[in-house]
């Protein structure tokens, strides 16, 4: 074949990805005024019973055309993921209107390159709007440029698929005068990042902020007496490895190919699905529609009784509330003392919801809402 037919065979790819891409705006378009009637009618934005069906309709088509069903089924799941998540974010808006305004000022932690603003651009890609960055060196300066009316949202990770909860950040929530708006979910593909032409074998000292150190820290260990220098942030790491002969960084690669650094090895978390979890805070509390799948986060201290916790918990049950997360954490300045983190599959506005809240007070010494938002994690439809 010559470098002509090539080129030919390449152009013909790349009208074809065109027309995809054409079809893809399309789809969406669609699905924003397939919402309008679930607005209209009040129906929940989700319906696995169309999904399965859709999907396996797709599938069997596509197996008539000679692709696998597991192709098949991963296009489209991500699709199907597009367009539900989309619809969720444009109602949100709509039933906020106060509240959501056509600029994001965005504080998160570190700068160019950091996981926070990968999260950053994930979430906003779905809220339109000028988009406006401001890093920030640590959790604290996130919250406070929220509670000062700086910033209009902050991002803050908390927790990984590796390394478990971050716990400077359930900290910084006991005391934060802002309210969780919402969430998003990035996956995290840790690479070793060095100036080009560097070998593995010539590294003497690796920069990284302390959450990729403790998520990869079985390649770490493995390099022997390799130095570690840890960093305000995975953009800060970055700046470190462009300035250290012999060193390098733990970041993404599209972060790495950003600020010239060359990616050495892929693949160092200790766990291969390595996700992290980010809340979006904001001054005011959002308004949620029922129509979504919700999440209601709390703090609660429990009374000093045998059994009280137990009897907290009971209440969720009793009011059918799925809690999905349970964390505790020491109170500040006294000792032993313990505040629990509670996720719950819950619309604060549903009357069980209130019900339960009310309840609570019973078996605890204080409960604070941390927030009621949208939740991003969607389970996939089993179509195998
Ligand atoms: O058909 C619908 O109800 C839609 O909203 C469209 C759509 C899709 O994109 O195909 C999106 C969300 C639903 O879960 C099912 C299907």
């Amino acid at each position: 074949m010559t470098e002509n037919t090539l080129n030919a065979l390449r152009s013909d790819i790349n009208e074809i990805d065109s027309e995809l891409l054409i079809l893809l705006a399309k789809r969406r378009r669609i699905s924003f005024s397939v919402l309008e009637y679930k607005i209209a009618n009040q129906k929940p934005v989700r319906d696995e019973h169309r999904e399965q069906i859709l999907l396996e309709k797709l599938i069997s088509y596509g197996k008539s055309l000679g692709l696998d069903a597991f192709y098949i089924n991963n296009v489209f799941q991500t699709i199907l993921e597009d367009s539900v998540l989309n619809q969720q974010a444009l109602l949100q808006k709509n039933l906020n209107p106060d509240t959501v305004s056509d600029t994001h000022r965005v504080a998160y932690l570190g700068g160019p390159g950091s996981y926070s603003q990968l999260a950053c651009h994930k979430y906003f890609s779905r809220r339109p709007g000028k988009l406006v960055e401001m890093g920030c060196q640590n959790f604290e300066q996130i919250t406070e440029q929220v509670e000062k009316g700086q910033a209009d949202y902050g991002l803050l990770p908390i927790e990984n698929t590796s390394s478990g909860s971050i716990n400077e950040v359930f900290d910084l929530l006991q005391h934060a005068q802002v309210s969780i708006i919402g969430e998003v979910t990035h996956t995290v593909e840790h690479c070793l990042l060095a100036n080009p032409d560097t070998q593995l074998k010539e590294i003497q000292k690796i920069f990284a902020h302390p959450q990729p150190f403790a998520q990869c820290s079985k390649f770490v260990q493995g390099l022997g007496d390799v130095l570690h220098e840890t960093c305000d942030s995975t953009s800060s790491a970055l700046q470190s490895a462009l300035n250290t002969p012999n060193s390098a960084a733990i970041g993404s690669a599209q972060a790495g190919k950003d600020v010239g650094l060359e990616v050495i090895k892929t693949a160092l978390a200790n766990q291969t699905e390595n996700h992290s979890r980010f809340i979006v805070v904001a001054r005011k509390a959002m308004q949620v529609s029922n129509q979504i799948p919700t999440k209601t986060s709390l703090i609660m201290a429990t009374k000093q009784q045998v059994g009280s916790l137990a009897d907290a918990l009971m209440v969720f049950k009793q009011h059918s509330i799925n809690m999905v997360k349970l964390e505790s954490r020491p109170v500040p300045g006294n000792p032993w003392e313990e505040v629990f983190y509670v996720d719950l599959i819950a619309n604060i506005a549903m009357p069980n919801v209130q019900n339960a809240l009310e309840e609570l007070k019973d078996h605890t010494q204080y409960v604070r809402i941390l927030g009621c938002y949208q939740s991003e994690s969607m389970q996939a439809v089993d179509v195998f």
